[in-house]
């Protein structure tokens, strides 16, 4: 990356960080503007610095559909094949989402029904947030029960090296070329799955998704009026005693093998991910993902706590460091600190 792009990229960041950690009245502003557009209208220095950074956001995004845009008409003049752009030759960058946007407006253009670049800069945005926010969320919280539970980080690391090291990993198998053979061999690995949902249910990233009532309904016997904003915290299912028993706070992957614990939450039991027809469209390949990070982490390294976490497990009774409050994903609050050691395993 040139010096440039990398200060382009940090100067993305800064803004983005500032739209994801808010402080708490600019958090209050972005949850009544849900219901009531008052963001418009309050001059706040919170609500300035938080329009300013999703307009650079915005900005920078368009750039590079802009600039993407721009590349794909010197490929297409210059390409043997119009269709199919990314796939070959030197200038090739892969099969980028962007860049499949682009050519599907290309293709929409023919049908009168144009996606515009801000459209497409909405879309990207969408993936970006809801990728990238989620994943390093999990990723967080993983760590954080890793350093606090060492013996689920053993018993995880133990499932893993054995992995690792095993005929069935198809890194140590080059003739393996069954396709999705590495997501098959990741998903069959049964503590690392039981340990993946349980983190998500326990710290579910998403902290809040929005509906509007399309028509008059009642919900367990509470009338719910065509066009009534309504927000729903997955967390409050996924910490339900009455749907996971009086344990439900307690981390512990091993309720994912009890059938009975299953019967009992229900398909609607577990909403890390929501369900129905706007279910998260990255479900799968954002837990294989996380798995896949897992694997990479707890083969070479081992986590350990610090003076920063136990200081802040003290103050908030044992159990959790402090969240980052009001926010849109789940982030602990300033930075998570934990030690780090490189292992000495051959894998
Ligand atoms: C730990 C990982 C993830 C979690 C916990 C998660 C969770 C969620 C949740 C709760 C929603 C809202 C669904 C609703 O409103 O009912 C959502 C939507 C969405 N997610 Fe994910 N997500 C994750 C990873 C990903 C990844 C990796 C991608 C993309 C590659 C992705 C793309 C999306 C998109 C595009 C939507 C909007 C879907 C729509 O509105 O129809 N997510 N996700």
């Amino acid at each position: 990356m040139d010096s440039q792009s990398h200060l382009a990229v940090c100067s993305f960041m800064t803004h983005y960080h500032r739209i994801l950690d808010q402080s708490p009245l600019s958090g209050l502003i972005t949850l009544l503007n849900t219901t009531i557009p008052i963001r418009r209208f309050l001059p706040l220095e919170a609500n300035r610095g938080y329009q300013f950074a999703c307009r650079e956001v915005k900005r920078m995004t368009l750039e590079c559909v802009h600039q993407r845009e721009r590349e794909v008409s010197l490929l297409a003049t210059t390409a043997d094949n119009k269709d199919d752009l990314t796939l070959h030759g030197p200038e090739s960058r892969g099969r980028d989402m962007l860049t499949m946007l682009i050519q599907e407006r290309k293709n929409l253009l023919k049908t009168d029904d144009e996606m515009t670049d801000l459209e497409i800069c909405d879309q990207l945005l969408v993936f970006v947030v809801g990728s990238h926010e989620t994943t390093a969320s999990s990723l967080t919280w993983a760590i954080f029960v890793l350093v606090t539970r060492p013996e689920i980080q053993e018993k995880l690391r133990a499932e893993i090296i054995q992995f690792v090291t095993s005929p069935s990993n198809p890194d140590n198998n080059p003739q393996t070329d069954e396709e999705g053979a590495y997501y098959n061999a990741i998903e069959s690995l049964p503590y690392l799955h039981n340990f993946s949902r349980e983190l998500m249910r326990l710290y579910c990233p998403v902290t809040a998704s929005w509906r509007e009532a399309a028509k008059d309904l009642t919900i367990c016997g509470t009338f719910i009026p065509a066009g009534t904003a309504i927000h729903f915290l997955p967390a409050v299912v996924n910490l339900s005693q009455k749907v996971w028993g009086k344990d439900a706070d307690e981390f512990r992957p091993e309720r994912w093998d009890s059938q009975e614990e299953l019967t009992r939450m229900g398909p609607y039991g577990f909403m890390a991910f929501s369900h129905g027809p706007r279910v998260c469209i990255g479900k799968h390949y954002g837990q294989f993902n996380f798995k896949m990070m897992l694997v990479e982490l707890l083969s070479q390294f081992r986590f350990g706590s610090s003076e920063e976490i136990e200081r802040d497990l003290e103050r908030n009774g044992g159990r959790m460091v402090g969240v980052q409050n009001p926010g849109p994903s789940l982030r602990p609050r300033g930075k998570m600190m934990v030690s780090v050691e490189k292992l000495g395993l051959e894998v």
